[in-house]
């Protein structure tokens, strides 16, 4: 194992800057991202979550410090409010249930949407799909050759794996994004700044369902909001954010958050 989750391995001193990492979760209700996020799988992780459904840790990947983010989305069935992980994220999770086909076509529209954002922003940010509920292989309706031929397509990593029972693999998948995320932060080293965007569309874009059938995602918000208006410290102000994973989940409809500040 090259790591131990939330805790620091000798070696990685405090003169090394830890790598910085946002890495979304995408899939259809059920197919297993909370379990896959590292909080459900290891509870000794040193978690922090300010906003909902996001946590953090410092972890160590080929000998490199790592500040990973995990966002767990909670998207319904289809791609929603996109634009606050497409922006954010450093590299994506695509996650589906082998038990069953529907999260499968989900995971193709997630796919879809990362390549269509990438086409539009000119910028990649690297995906990995991940068929997930493997001891539930009696009952797959997905066979493994059809995860392989749809990350094929999409040009990404495939695994299958258990959140439930395979912790170890689990967590190399993890560190595959890791890995994926540096060799593409190597190339374009501007980091994105971690930064809430109000659910707000310019007018003069079409939102990508009119475009492309996808469920209300815009690609310009945070490129236009975020980057030309981060607050600084003094200017910061309360705002509130819708948070789907609450809408989803815990019913409670937005979140208020303290706009302007770097929230880790
Ligand atoms: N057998 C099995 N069940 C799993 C596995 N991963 C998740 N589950 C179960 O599947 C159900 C859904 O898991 P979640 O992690 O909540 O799925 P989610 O994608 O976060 O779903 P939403 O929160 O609705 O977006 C739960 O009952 C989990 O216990 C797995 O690897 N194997």
């Amino acid at each position: 194992m090259s790591s131990v989750f939330g805790k620091p391995r000798a070696g990685s001193g405090p003169q090394s800057t830890p790598l910085e990492v946002n890495l979304a979760i995408l899939g259809r209700r059920g197919a297993g991202k909370l379990k896959l996020t590292p909080k459900a799988l290891c509870l000794t992780w040193l978690t922090i979550c300010v906003v909902e459904d996001t946590y953090s840790s410092e972890e160590t990947v080929d000998h490199q410090p790592v500040h990973l983010r995990v966002m767990d989305t909670a998207d319904l069935d289809t791609p929603r409010n996109c634009e606050r992980y497409l922006n954010w994220a450093h590299a994506f999770l695509v996650v589906y249930s082998v038990d069953s086909r529907q999260s499968f076509d989900s995971s193709g529209s997630y796919l879809e949407l990362l390549a269509l954002h990438a086409k539009e922003t000119q910028r990649s940010v690297p995906a990995l799909l991940l068929g997930n509920k493997l001891d539930m292989a009696q009952y797959r309706q997905v066979t493994k050759a059809e995860g392989v031929a749809l990350a094929g397509r999409f040009g990404c990593l495939f695994f299958e794996v258990s959140a439930c029972l395979d912790f170890e693999h689990v967590q190399h998948v993890f560190h595959e994004a890791v890995r994926e995320a540096r060799r593409e932060l190597e190339k374009s080293p501007l980091t994105r700044p971690l930064f809430i965007s109000e659910e707000r569309a310019l007018p003069h874009q079409a939102p990508l369902t009119a475009r492309h059938g996808l469920a209300s995602c815009t690609f310009n918000t945070l490129s236009t909001v975020s980057l030309k208006e981060m607050p600084t410290v003094a200017q910061a102000k309360l705002v509130t954010v819708k948070s789907s994973r609450a809408q989803s989940k815990r019913k409670a409809p937005t979140l208020t958050l303290l706009k302007g500040f770097k929230i880790f």
